[in-house]
């Protein structure tokens, strides 16, 4: 939902003044227990859609009554409010902001004023709410995905007061996750809106109102659309959960400042509360939480994407930034660590500063819960290059990924987008012109005679088609291996053009066995492409998110990123490929010290 624009809110504004003047009618308070969980759960966008019609199919994922009366608000119950009242009135009305000039004199038991907070309890940077001018004492309070759960020090000023509360509201296995007071100043309207994030599905929000000085001039709605939004009644006391996903606003057509004390719960437990001290800030993003002092704890970047060019890399990046806890880099594909590395910065210090630049390196050091990380798939090849530098530069944890695919397919996918003659002028100049005029067989073969020429397959017989498994296995992980590896990657491995590697580019042991060499295996999560179209791409992602350190977040947009249309291979260069590929894809499995399925024999051929 894009923000309501000043003209929007101003008219919002003037909606609920006349609403509130001709007496709009509180809906009855209806104890319907807490709001279910797939209420909370389907997006107001899918509620919204109309049920189809006949022949046309289904748009939603909901069921059909929920589309029609979805648990927008419910009484949780009333309760005496009065020694909240009496501890949170002292100026509540006033307006401490600092841009005030009248600021009445400090006292130490008002808990608006900004000065006190900032001593005695924590300052939050300020979220998108108090741009509309909302005052906060902030109690509890947690990220997204409630992976940490901050308590302030006012919490102890205030829970003796508020335990009456949590203990109706709260079910037996609840989590109490957020408690804060908001202070809505007079003449402002919360245009209409819905909350978005991982929280709003597993979290219930109950509201209570504490002090309104005439709850007849606040008007907070709630509903499944902008149009059926009902009006609830906001006596002192009255505590109401409201579906937070659904549509709402609020306006204060008073002449005072209201105040609410607003409760998050989850069921289950939750994290262990780290205890703020007092004078301490915590930095909030839109869906994370950090304090200063953990500032700068996480390095940039913060992983790689190594390769395999042509194998899903562009997929895998695109589905890592949908995270919210994942800030892109400035560009894809940095080439930080190749063709773009500057050999004249002799320190290593100023070598990161030049590789950092491509990231949003100051302002994720605010936002350690935050990261960043670059796919840059010409990496897995050129390890001889690559791996000193990443392990000079950036000295730490860094998580790898490889993506691999079947190499037949790979090699075609690769040939098809070097001689494409669609792209940017950028890019048909890095993707080379080498390979244009040549068929695909032909690369085949000018690369088959560089590799003979390096000693790389001395037990491949090129004119047949057939490898020799017993000279294969014996050579097969043994020094000249590696000596004639070495020897290919210095002569052709070049730095000005894409047009290289159509065969080694798919030789997954041979270029994943230098990185296993120089990093612990924890730090490499090798993917297959396969896998991915096979168990779906959340189930991918799950091993993602749990190598990157991150809370799981299901992924919106599944679709295959950076497909093309291209002829097939003829079938004769299909079994050919397939037979120099087969034993060396045999391999991975114990390369990988892997005994899961998913690498024995991964692309087996007819
Ligand atoms: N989710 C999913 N399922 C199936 N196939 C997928 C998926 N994501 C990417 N792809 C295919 O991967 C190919 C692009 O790989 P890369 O993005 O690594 O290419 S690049 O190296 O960045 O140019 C490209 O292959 P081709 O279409 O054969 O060229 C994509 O179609």
């Amino acid at each position: 939902m894009a923000p309501s624009t000043p003209e929007e809110i101003a008219a919002q504004h003037a909606e609920a003044v006349r609403l509130v003047e001709e007496g709009l009618q509180c809906a009855p308070r209806q104890e319907l227990g807490e709001i279910p969980g797939p209420d909370k759960q389907t997006p107001t966008t899918e509620l919204l859609q109309p049920p189809p019609t006949e022949g046309e199919e289904k748009k939603s994922s909901a069921p059909e009554d929920l589309l029609l009366n979805p648990v927008c608000f419910t009484t949780r119950g009333s309760m005496d409010v009065t020694s909240i009242q009496k501890l949170v009135q002292e100026g509540y009305n006033l307006n401490y902001r600092k841009d005030n000039p009248e600021r009445p004199p400090l006292s130490p038991t008002n808990y608006w004023d900004p000065r006190n907070a900032f001593k005695q309890n924590v300052t939050i940077t300020r979220p998108s709410h108090d741009a509309w001018g909302i005052q906060k004492i902030v109690l509890l309070f947690c990220d997204d995905f409630a992976t940490k759960i901050f308590q302030l020090p006012w919490w102890k000023d205030f829970e003796p007061s508020i335990k009456p509360i949590l203990d109706m509201v709260l079910p037996v296995d609840g989590t109490l996750i957020r408690a804060l007071f908001a202070s809505l100043p007079p003449g402002v309207t919360i245009p209409v809106h819905h909350d978005t994030g991982e929280w709003v599905k597993r979290t219930h929000r109950v509201h209570v109102p504490i002090l309104v000085n005439d709850p007849s001039k606040v008007l907070f709605r709630c509903g499944p659309t902008v149009e059926t939004m009902q009006r609830i009644d906001c006596l002192p006391g009255h505590m109401f959960e409201i579906n937070n996903q659904a549509k709402h606003a609020v306006s204060n057509c008073d002449s005072d400042h209201r105040v609410h004390l607003i409760v998050d719960y989850i069921h289950g437990p939750g994290p262990k509360r780290t205890l703020l001290e007092a004078g301490e800030k915590i930095v909030q993003s839109r869906r994370s939480i950090d304090r200063l002092k953990d500032m700068d704890s996480r390095p940039t970047p913060s992983y790689i994407i190594l390769g395999a060019q042509k194998a899903g890399t562009t997929s895998l990046y695109d589905y890592i930034n949908q995270h919210p806890w994942v800030i892109k880099a400035r560009r894809r594909e940095t080439h930080c660590l190749d063709w773009r590395w500057n050999d004249k910065l002799k320190t290593t210090k100023k070598q990161l500063e030049f590789c950092q630049k491509f990231f949003y390196t100051e302002e994720l050091r605010l936002r350690p819960s935050c990261l960043t990380g670059d796919s840059t798939p010409s990496y897995l090849l050129d390890s001889r290059r690559v791996i000193p530098r990443l392990k000079a530069v950036f000295n730490w944890k860094m998580r790898l990924f490889v993506m691999v695919r079947d190499p037949v397919k790979r090699a075609l996918s690769h040939y098809a987008m070097v001689t494409s003659s669609e792209g940017t002028e950028a890019q048909l100049k890095t993707r080379g012109s080498e390979w244009r005029g040549k068929t695909f067989r032909q690369v085949i073969d000018d690369e088959l005679v560089k590799m003979q020429e390096c000693g790389l397959v001395p037990y491949w017989d090129t004119k047949e088609g057939v490898t020799d498994m017993e000279l294969f296995n014996k050579f097969s992980g043994s020094p000249l291996e590696t000596k004639a590896w070495d020897l290919y990657l210095q002569k052709h491995v070049p730095l000005n053009t894409g047009s290289y590697g159509l065969l080694t580019r798919g030789l997954y042991v041979l270029q994943i066995r230098p990185w296993l060499e120089a990093f612990d295996a924890d730090h490499l999560l090798v993917l297959k492409l396969e896998s991915m179209k096979q168990k779906g791409v959340q189930s991918t992602m799950s091993q993602v998110w749990e190598h990157l350190d991150l809370p799981n977040h299901p992924v919106d947009d599944e679709t295959p990123k950076n497909t093309r249309e291209y002829q097939p291979m003829d079938p004769d260069t299909q079994k050919y490929l397939q037979a120099f590929f087969d034993p060396h894809n045999k391999q991975l499995a114990s390369v990988l010290q892997s005994d899961s399925l998913e690498w024995n024999n991964p692309w087996p051929y007819e």
